[in-house]
């Protein structure tokens, strides 16, 4: 099942690693996440769980801003596939989600997903409690029992790599570049021209 139509169709009875994000181009940045969330998910003898944003979150919160992606949604499933998530949960993001806490957020989560352990990344914000959210995503863990693993930045050239930044590049025409952040060649959505 790597595609759950919806948290209520989650049907497993060991709880899950998780992974929260976009994820759009699946660069290596994600795919250092993805791996750490599979050694935790081994060690416990488990699947990796990731949720994923099927419209960017910036589309709903700022509509004056254009996000362009790097991929299709099917070319970011059959990546996030390839790196070895297990079970890919789309969710739409609408004003209704925006505006719940990280805690709020992660309460609906874990009723319907059970997990034990969330990996998020240097730059993660999670919930409408974006001041001091680092400490908040903590708070809410420690309250609801669960563990949060924070991976260090990926580089590149001393920077660290995000989807912006690839998007910044391809912008540039700089598409070697572009593909060596991604870590595999650039899809059909975004091909060379
Ligand atoms: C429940 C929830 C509420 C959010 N509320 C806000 C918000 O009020 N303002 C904001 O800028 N981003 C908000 N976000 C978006 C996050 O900051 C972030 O962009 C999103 O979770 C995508 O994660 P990623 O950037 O790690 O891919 C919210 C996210 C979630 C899950
Ligand atoms: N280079 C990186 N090193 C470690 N973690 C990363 C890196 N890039 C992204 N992450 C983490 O991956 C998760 C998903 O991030 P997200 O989908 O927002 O990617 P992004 O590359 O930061 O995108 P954008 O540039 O659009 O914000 C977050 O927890 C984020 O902190």
């Amino acid at each position: 099942m790597p595609l759950l139509e919806s948290l209520d169709k989650f049907k497993q009875e060991k709880p899950v690693v998780l992974l929260l994000g976009v994820y759009d181009g699946v660069h290596k940045g994600h795919q250092a996440l993805i791996k750490k969330a599979k050694e935790i998910a081994a060690l416990k003898k488990t699947k990796v769980l990731l949720i994923t944003f099927k419209n960017p979150p910036a589309q709903v919160l700022f509509p004056e801003r254009k996000v362009e992606l790097l991929c299709s949604f099917s070319e970011r499933v059959r990546h996030l596939q390839e790196y070895g998530v297990d079970i890919i949960c789309p969710l739409e993001f609408k004003k209704e989600l925006a505006v719940l806490t990280a805690k709020q957020f992660f309460e609906i989560i874990a009723k319907k997903i059970p997990f034990t352990d969330l990996v998020i990344g240097f730059s993660a914000t999670i919930g409408s409690d974006q001041k001091n959210n680092r400490a908040n995503i903590i708070k809410a863990a420690e309250e609801l029992g669960f563990r949060v693993v924070e991976h260090f930045p990926v580089l590149q050239d001393e920077l660290p790599i995000t989807s912006s930044r690839i998007r910044d590049l391809i912008a540039k025409e700089s598409y070697n570049e572009a593909e060596a952040l991604l870590g595999h060649t650039l899809d059909n959505f975004k091909k060379r021209p």
